[in-house]
């Protein structure tokens, strides 16, 4: 089957090509979005289309086994670093979680909504019943929607359920004479064997949240109403003959990515952007969008920033049906074993029997993005190979596909942020591993688990920023606090490792897993580390987060951390630096949700402790965990109040690219459920794998003490130091 859409409202259309099987897709400048998800975040619609580059790149099904088995070494502190050696033993965490569970799935529904298809020339295939005419806009209607011809014909193609194992998400196709024609409309289909429908199941989900188009709307307001679905629609049974009848006006959608991007292919009319479709059109080319302004549809949720260029038609293939148990193998294994398999992408979190791990390896599709629509532009590419896949509930609550995400902390930022979708996803609980894969059309085999590489010696030195360097950073800081509106900045330095053969990253995640067992250990694209703290864990509509700072060194007497933990949490310049971060994120949250928030409280980690505020949230309306990490990211944990100005006076201070450091790493799922940690007590993996840049930073208010600061950055620069440097290392 194909599937098409075309779209006239102003704006235009990006184009692209996503292949199955094919290597590289190529550079795209347009935004692939579906309207729900843009419809998410209320009020932030322009920011959609403002971005700069979008890379898409879809690599095959193969499993890539890339070796990184190096050794780590001894850790020599280098010129002027004197982290603390020989530490006492941490304590044990306080955090539970649970991975999200997977909103429920509904059988085999297919949506037509009215206003969209022509009625004549309708031609329903396979094991999609004929669309009745009743629910259908009249054959005379005009081109009134902007969208398509009233002549054109649909045909539904291998529409139909799924077989046992996966559920299937569809749009619908137009094809003439084998070549895509525009159709504005969606169907999805959705089935699942009993055993993968979630036991909340309990909504259609195949809503699409189109604003309905009267006849003699002329499509000048198409988009201005996000989740509202004001006429009728029609529920269409994709597996066979129920059909369900007028739902009436439909507000939202319980799951936005159940709605496919339509594609498009014609030509752009006109400098509004406007598209008109014919057989045997050349690929349709769009120099510019409406006046400057951004302009995409909301509506079927295809975007193109001002001033894009789209050289080629856009086909997405045929989500493919896939009846097989999505299932590799399960293996019975500690977290450790399954670590060592290859080199995977990892999230990792709890303690001892709560712990819980997923894991990737080999890679379906790679979406790569820069600058200040990054995490819009990720979860878009994610919605595209969404598209063209199908899903599964596994084990522990997921929705495959997964992906694994890493995004740069400044919108300016020289490091692209990168959206993983592995081929293979092993969710580990409970000792053991589920390997399944990630979705229908990828394969491969579980790579082997490999033996410990050998210790390597590692060179560490300082990086951009010198102790000395740092410490004048504060004061300069300290002094900006003292004047003008500066409130609060975060300030960081980093460190620079080399070791001679690459790192043995499977070590590495080990040891600062076993370390730091309440933290989110994490590993995605060389970005590894341990960080305490969740910027966005959404499951359904609810979202949680927890803002940490204010911190105070943990030494391992118990007696001793007790009375610290009690003086951080009366200290006056503790809270003030906690109050900003706790208030940056209830307020940025509360942009999207109704919002809720604990007292601050102390947590423990193994060296050091930290204010904590725990929020949490409903979505007013779905949404990713990758777009609501983009929502509360840069949070004033690791930027500072106000946001603008702090990120420009951390970076004319820090004076280098902080990379993913302090950015949203974390994991999505096909739902859009998924955890968003803020990349700390972290370091990027270089060099082809032989150096590792790592980072620590700390809040400067008014009053902060500049040697204070530093001693703070050494003590989070431990979990990484450590677990690079074991003592258990000859
Ligand atoms: C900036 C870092 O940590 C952040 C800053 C904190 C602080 O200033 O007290 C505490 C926790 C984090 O929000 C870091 O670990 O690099």
């Amino acid at each position: 089957m194909g599937f098409g859409g075309h779209v006239g409202h102003a704006g235009g259309f990006p184009g692209e090509h996503l292949l199955p099987g094919q290597a590289v897709v190529g550079e795209v400048e347009g935004v692939l979005q579906h309207a729900d998800r843009l419809g998410r975040l209320g009020g932030d619609d322009g920011r959609i289309l403002q971005g700069e580059r979008f890379d898409v790149v879809v690599v095959g099904d193969l499993v890539d086994y890339t070796p990184a088995f190096g050794v780590l070494g001894g850790v020599f502190p280098g010129q002027e670093e004197n982290l603390p050696g020989p530490l006492v033993a941490g304590l044990t965490g306080q955090q539970r979680r649970t991975i999200a569970c997977v909103e429920a799935a509904h059988v085999g529904v297919g949506l037509h909504e009215p206003g969209v298809l022509p009625r004549r020339d309708r031609q329903v295939a396979h094991h999609v019943e004929r669309v009745p005419a009743a629910r259908c806009p009249a054959a005379d209607h005009a081109d009134h929607d902007l969208w398509h011809r009233p002549d054109q014909a649909l045909h539904f193609e291998d529409v139909q359920a799924s077989g046992t194992g996966w559920v299937d998400l569809f749009a619908s196709g137009g094809r003439i004479g084998g070549r895509v024609r525009t159709v504005g409309f969606v169907a999805v289909a959705v089935a699942a064997a009993d055993a993968l429908v979630a036991a909340r199941t309990e909504r259609p989900p195949a809503i699409f949240r189109r604003r309905a188009v009267a006849g003699e709307d002329d499509g000048a307001d198409i988009g201005g109403h996000p989740g509202m679905v004001e006429s009728p629609v029609e529920l269409i049974d994709g597996v066979g003959a129920e059909r369900v009848a007028d739902l009436g006006a439909i507000e939202r959608h319980p799951d936005g990515r159940q709605v496919m991007p339509l594609l498009v292919h014609g030509t752009v009319v006109g400098d509004v952007g406007e598209i008109e479709a014919f057989d045997g059109a050349p690929p349709g080319r769009i120099k510019r969008v409406a006046h400057g302004r951004p302009a995409y549809d909301r509506t079927i949720g295809i975007g193109l920033r001002p001033g894009a260029t789209v050289d080629f038609p856009l086909v997405i293939p045929t989500p493919p049906t896939v009846s097989a148990a999505p299932v590799v193998c399960t293996v019975a294994e500690p977290l450790e074993d399954s670590l060592r398999r290859g080199v995977p992408l990892v999230w990792a979190t709890g303690a001892d029997a709560e712990r819980r791990a997923l894991l990737g390896w080999g890679e379906a599709a790679r979406f790569t993005a820069h600058g200040a629509q990054r995490f819009t532009d990720l979860d878009a590419g994610f919605t595209t190979f969404l598209a063209r896949t199908s899903r599964a509930v596994v084990s522990g609550g997921v929705t495959a596909p997964v992906a694994f995400v890493t995004t740069s902390f400044a919108d300016d930022s020289a490091t692209a942020s990168v959206l993983i979708v592995p081929a293979l996803l092993g969710v580990w609980q409970d000792g053991v591993l589920t390997v399944v894969a990630n979705a229908p059309d990828t394969s491969g085999a579980l790579p082997p688990v490999s033996a410990p590489a050998e210790f390597e010696e590692l060179d560490l030195r300082p990086g951009t920023l010198t102790r000395e360097g740092f410490r004048c950073a504060v004061a300069a800081a300290v002094q900006r606090l003292a004047v003008g509106d500066l409130e609060k900045v975060v300030l960081a330095r980093d460190l620079e490792a080399t070791a001679s053969r690459p790192l043995d990253v499977s070590a590495l995640l080990t040891r600062l897993q076993r370390a730091n067992p309440q933290s989110y250990t994490f590993h995605v694209d060389g970005m590894v580390g341990s960080s305490p703290e969740m910027l966005a864990a959404v499951d359904g509509r609810h979202v949680r987060s927890q803002a940490l700072a204010g911190s105070a060194p943990v030494s391992g007497d118990l007696t001793l951390d007790d009375v610290t933990a009690t003086r951080l949490a009366s200290s006056g310049k503790d809270h003030a630096e906690h109050a900003y971060a706790a208030a940056s994120v209830a307020e940025k949250l509360a942009t999207v949700a109704a919002v809720r928030r604990s007292d601050p409280h102390v947590i423990r980690l193994p060296r050091i402790m930290h204010l904590a505020t725990d929020i949490t949230g409903e979505l007013r309306e779905p949404a990713s965990a990758l777009a609501v990490a983009g929502v509360l990211h840069p949070s004033a944990a690791v930027c500072g109040t106000p946001t603008a100005l702090a990120a420009s006076v951390l970076a004319e201070l820090e004076g280098f690219d902080r990379g993913r450091y302090a950015g949203p790493v974390g994991w999505l799922d096909a739902s859009g459920a998924g955890e968003f940690a803020i990349a700390l007590r972290c370091g990027q993996v270089e060099q082809h794998g032989t150096g590792i840049r790592l980072y620590a930073g700390g809040g400067i208010v008014a009053g902060s003490d500049p040697s204070e600061e530093l001693a703070e950055t050494a003590r989070k620069f431990l979990p990484m130091y450590e677990a690079l440097s074991p003592v258990d290392r000859p």
